[in-house]
């Protein structure tokens, strides 16, 4: 994504977005450093959408579930093993945060584990974050496992939810 024409930053103080040519290679980097478990940012500036798209985010598991982030956090790209969680888990949307998972130094790239919030992806994507335990093509939590989900630091309650109803479901012959 090149630089939007009416780009404002909108956490100056926390992030930088690095802008780069090409299909989605920008990123958030962070100009802080942060402890483990240290909340970063809360998620504040968001409007529902019935529509899910690549850059909207999965906040419930009801249809039509999405956010769309009016900031800077919109370029938090994926990892496999990411290093930030995108907490929607609270009913008081007050609450919703992006929290550091382990150790965030300032110049680090941003990450979070999309199957964390996605069942199914609009957008599927071939991962490049390079990761030991990378899982390749990133199409949401609806074809992983719980092991799979599990390590990545944090999943949201509807993930789990849609997981064992899956898990629940009687399969057609
Ligand atoms: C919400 S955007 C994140 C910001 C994006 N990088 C940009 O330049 O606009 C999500 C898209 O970024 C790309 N992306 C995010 N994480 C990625 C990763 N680990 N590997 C490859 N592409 C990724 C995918 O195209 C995905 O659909």
């Amino acid at each position: 994504m090149t630089i939007p024409k009416a780009y404002v930053p909108t956490h100056p103080e926390l992030f930088v977005v690095e802008f780069q040519p090409g299909n989605f290679a920008s990123r958030l980097v962070s100009l802080k450093s942060f402890e483990a478990k240290e909340t970063i940012a809360r998620i504040s500036r968001f409007t529902r959408t019935p529509h899910a798209a690549y850059h909207t985010v999965q906040c419930g598991s009801a249809l039509g579930d999405n956010i769309e982030l009016h900031s800077d956090l919109v370029y938090v790209n994926h990892s496999c093993e990411p290093n930030v969680a995108f907490d929607l888990s609270s009913k008081d949307t007050s609450q919703w945060h992006v929290r550091a998972l382990k150790q965030v130094k300032a110049g680090d790239p941003l990450t979070f584990f999309y199957p964390s919030t996605e069942w199914k992806m609009a957008q599927p994507f071939d991962c490049l974050c390079g990761s030991k335990t990378c899982l390749g093509r990133i199409e949401g939590a609806f074809i992983l496992s719980a092991e799979e989900l599990s390590s990545r630091g944090f999943v949201n309650p509807w993930i789990w939810t849609q997981l064992e109803r899956k898990a629940n479901k009687p399969r057609v012959e």
